[in-house]
């Protein structure tokens, strides 16, 4: 992973061979050819989006890219976590066939984690592969999901059960398009960009707690910083363990937690960030009742998490059994293995652990740390 900054962009890059890839990162980018160039010419481009990013940016992104395809067409998907599904990925594949794309089109993924995922997806799959670029607008897909190529669909029994790992040809954070984002989904960004410091930089969690106002207010440096850090810890543990055989799985800190309230409230009724907010208290908590961290560690990480405007209860999911339908849920999890649940722990600030733990401490956390 190497870093380089000039005066309007910062550079990340992304060391996996011959998928490496930049992730470039500044203000007003979309609108900038420059974004997009060397990457390969086709003569057929999709973009994919959704209702909400369509009227705000497919124009802009559209004029960047026009001289690099023949043909830019779009495909404009419905908005939200509950259309992260087959559906949707069969409309992309619908209006791919539709407007004969071959095997060279390019996809871009212009919005959230949602089109990100999904299009990634799509793009593994389409003529088992096309190449795809990134354009994320929220905070959240800036500073996570649309580095390191995990592409999913979700299951009504679980959270990105099924998809690929596949990585872009590069990644475009443009984040002036943060200025159109709703408060809610700022501070559901904040809770990844929070996640880095407990699992591996606490300087960083020292920054972002003296920070937190101006993140919250759209400091132009403060989220360059932002967005610049989360990239590059990510970009550093992807490039170790591109397909989670262990070290990547620290990325998972709040998720084991989190995906179980995702899945267990419906699809969308937690952002994906506020789900991870909860779910790293709770995992922050079980780490203290297992004696890897103390009582001020968790109550900082707490606070700070607090601070973003973000869930530090988890969600009541079934009002008669909420502790089994959490293990019910979280059994299914893609870290778990012989039917037993692997958390990400926190094993010392700064460090983590991935393990199981014993249920009835896990059925304590859960008892002790959800509310209606
Ligand atoms: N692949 C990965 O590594 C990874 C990492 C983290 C999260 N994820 C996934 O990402 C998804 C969450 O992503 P998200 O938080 O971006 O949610 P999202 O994609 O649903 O976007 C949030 C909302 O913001 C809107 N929006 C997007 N950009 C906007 C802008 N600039 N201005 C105004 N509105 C805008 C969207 O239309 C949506 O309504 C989840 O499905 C999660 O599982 C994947
Ligand atoms: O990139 C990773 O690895 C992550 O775990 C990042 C997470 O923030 C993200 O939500 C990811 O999609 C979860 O992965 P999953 O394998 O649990 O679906
Ligand atoms: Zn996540």
């Amino acid at each position: 992973m190497t870093t380089c900054s000039n005066s309007s962009s910062r550079n990340v890059a992304i060391d996996l061979g011959d998928r490496s890839y930049d992730i470039r990162i500044g203000h007003g980018l979309l609108s900038d050819p420059l974004s997009f160039e060397s990457l390969p010419s086709s003569t057929a481009a999709m973009v994919v989006t959704n209702e909400t990013v369509a009227p705000l940016y497919l124009d802009a992104l559209k004029r960047s890219i026009a001289r690099r395809h023949k043909y830019v067409h779009a495909v404009v998907l419905p908005d939200g976590e509950a259309f992260k599904t087959w559906e949707s990925l069969n409309l992309i594949f619908d209006a791919l066939l539709k407007h004969g794309c071959d095997r060279k089109t390019m996809l871009y993924a212009l919005g959230g984690g949602v089109v990100g995922d999904m299009t990634g997806f799509a793009a593994a799959c389409y003529m088992r592969g096309v190449p795809f670029v990134q354009v994320p607008t929220t905070l959240l897909a800036q500073v996570d999901s649309s580095v390191g190529g995990k592409t999913a669909i979700n299951h009504p029994l679980g959270k990105n059960m099924i998809g690929a790992f596949y990585q872009p040809l590069r990644v475009v954070c443009d984040l002036s398009t943060l200025n159109t984002l709703p408060q809610r989904e700022l501070s559901a960004g904040l809770a990844e960009v929070i996640k880095y410091g407990p699992i591996h930089d606490m300087a960083f969690l020292h920054w972002i707690e003296l920070n937190m106002d101006k993140l919250l207010t759209l400091d132009a440096d403060a989220l360059a910083h932002a967005v610049q850090r989360s990239c590059e810890i990510k970009a550093q543990v992807v490039g170790q363990d591109e397909r989670e055989a262990g070290l990547r799985a620290i990325l998972n800190f709040g998720h084991t937690f989190g995906h179980a309230i995702e899945a267990g409230m419906g699809y969308g009724a937690w952002l994906h960030g506020e789900a991870v907010g909860a779910g790293m208290v709770m995992a922050a908590i079980l780490s203290e009742r297992l004696g890897m961290v103390d009582k001020a560690f968790v109550q900082r990480l707490r606070q700070v998490i607090d601070s973003a405007r973000l869930p530090v209860k988890g969600a009541v999911i079934d009002a008669n059994a909420n502790a089994l339908r959490y293990l019910e849920l979280m059994r299914l999890d893609k870290k778990s293995e012989s039917g037993d649940i692997r958390f990400v722990l926190i094993d010392g600030p700064g460090k983590a652990q991935v393990r199981a733990a014993p249920d009835d401490v896990v059925m304590s956390v859960i008892n002790d740390c959800c509310a209606a």
